[in-house]
């Protein structure tokens, strides 16, 4: 059967390099699985996908029959990892032009994500696009106290119990969070709404196949059972210790090695537009994993080939900071074929009869071999397809080996203590009771 495969043969390094790196990497797997590393009271997504809750499985399917049956629009109102594992599976997985098929074909709600900025132009016209129409909403927060997410569904919440009073509003606003604590708990709970529960153990950047991930990604009819079937399936070959049989374990290895030469740049590359939201929870999953100590790879990413025509030039020809990551899917999920034309006016008549895909995979290592040429590492992690299996396990993948790439980095991969900061100086700015001190202090720079 094929499988997630990672190529390193682009890297500048050795056979023996991977061999040096053997104990470091064992000695990071010990403190994973034994639970003996800096935050190791956030490891419950290493065995997640065989322990999750499966009355709970059931209770978010049952959930989501409903959504697709009695809404037009879902509002998934969440930020960071409250929203982006779900966006990356809803775009890579669903149809590219999803909120623009009809119902019919769909067969479910639009899904529009919000609570991600603090924009008032975003929720402004938001709210004039959803006039007229059956709403649901999922309001996703772990702590429950998140200033984007709440202010959003504060507006959100008036607007749902303003249009169908406070009883039918309450059957439609499911709320994920976690089980005991926190604002979003206390009113959910007041409230009577549907709830979800984010483990204690699990941290947002983690928690794709938690209720967080899956009650969006089923409402858009997506196989949550085959994406877990996937997980549940990294999670087996990924905790083998060799180094030499462990692809995630060589990918986390190989970035750390690069790193400590001077790459401190890496980009994710991919060559289909569907992979953009993978990319995006992919930065947050290693930046705020790694990025901290005054240590860390800059996750960046790409869009191939559209950013050729933006970044291409940086990155064959730039200060040489810098590795890639390319996301190769093997088989492209749709293809179509470039017709002749009898005028061959454009010149093209030389791809008559060529797929488009064909044309993608030749830009693919076109590529490759250009930025190999101009000096970039280059690691290719080979996807046979992108289906619910492939996604589950590429997250699994990434998750794993961020876990092993932290240890390795020696950092703590599970806390985000860094984010605090701008938090605290905009509740100084705003008033908000408890920063009076900070406050003045801000006030003296303005
Ligand atoms: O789910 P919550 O608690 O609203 O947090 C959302 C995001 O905000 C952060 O806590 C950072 O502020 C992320 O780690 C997290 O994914």
């Amino acid at each position: 059967m094929s499988n997630i495969s990672f190529d390193y043969s682009n890297s500048f390094l050795e056979k023996h390099e991977i061999e040096n790196a053997r104990e470091i990497v064992l000695a990071a797997h010990k403190k994973l699985h034994e639970k003996t590393g800096a935050g190791k009271d956030f490891l419950g997504w290493i065995d997640y996908p065989v322990n999750y809750d499966k009355y709970e499985f059931e209770r978010i399917k049952k959930a989501a029959q409903k959504i697709r049956n009695d809404t037009d629009v879902f509002l998934v109102v969440g930020i960071g990892g409250s929203y982006l594992g779900a966006r990356a599976a809803i775009e890579a997985l669903c149809h590219s032009f999803y909120n623009m098929l009809s119902k019919d074909r769909k067969n479910g709600p639009d899904i529009i994500f919000v609570g991600n900025n603090i924009s008032g132009t975003y929720l402004k016209h938001l709210m004039e696009v959803i006039e007229g129409k059956d709403i649901s909403i999922n309001i996703i927060s772990k702590s429950g106290t998140t200033t984007e997410p709440a202010i959003a569904f504060r507006i959100l919440k008036a607007y749902m119990e303003d249009k169908y009073g406070k009883n039918e509003a309450r059957k439609r606003i499911y709320a994920t969070t976690d089980k005991s604590k926190g604002a979003l708990r206390e009113l959910s709970n007041k409230e009577g709404y549907e709830t979800f529960i984010i483990p204690d153990d699990v941290g947002g950047r983690f928690s794709v196949f938690t209720p967080v991930g899956m009650l969006p990604i089923a409402v858009a009819g997506l196989d949550i059972e085959s994406m877990i079937e996937g997980a549940k399936d990294g999670r087996q070959e990924y905790m083998e210790e060799d180094i030499h049989k462990n692809c995630c374990y060589q990918y986390a290895a190989i970035r750390n090695i690069l790193y400590n030469r001077g790459k401190s740049i890496e980009v994710l590359v991919n060559y289909e537009p569907s992979l953009h939201y993978i990319s995006e929870w992919w930065k947050q999953l290693y930046g705020e994993s790694e990025g901290k100590d005054g240590k860390g790879i800059f996750p960046a990413a790409v869009d191939f080939s559209t950013d050729l025509h933006s970044m291409g030039q940086y990155l064959q020809d730039g200060t040489r900071h810098l590795f890639e990551t390319v996301l190769n899917i093997e088989r492209a999920k749709e293809d179509i074929e470039i017709i002749e034309d009898k005028a061959n006016l454009d010149d093209l008549n030389y791809l008559s009869g060529r797929t488009m895909d064909y044309v993608n995979k030749k830009a693919f290592i076109g590529t490759l071999f250009a930025h190999v040429d101009g000096s970039v590492p280059n690691l290719i992690i080979n996807i046979p397809k992108m289906d619910e299996y492939y996604f589950g396990k590429l997250i699994y993948f990434f998750e794993k080996a961020c876990g092993i790439s932290g240890y390795i980095l020696g950092v703590n991969p599970f806390n985000q203590p860094g984010v605090e900061s701008y938090k605290r100086n905009m509740f100084a700015l705003l008033g908000k009771p408890g920063y009076e001190e900070l406050q003045e202090e801000l006030k003296k720079r303005i």
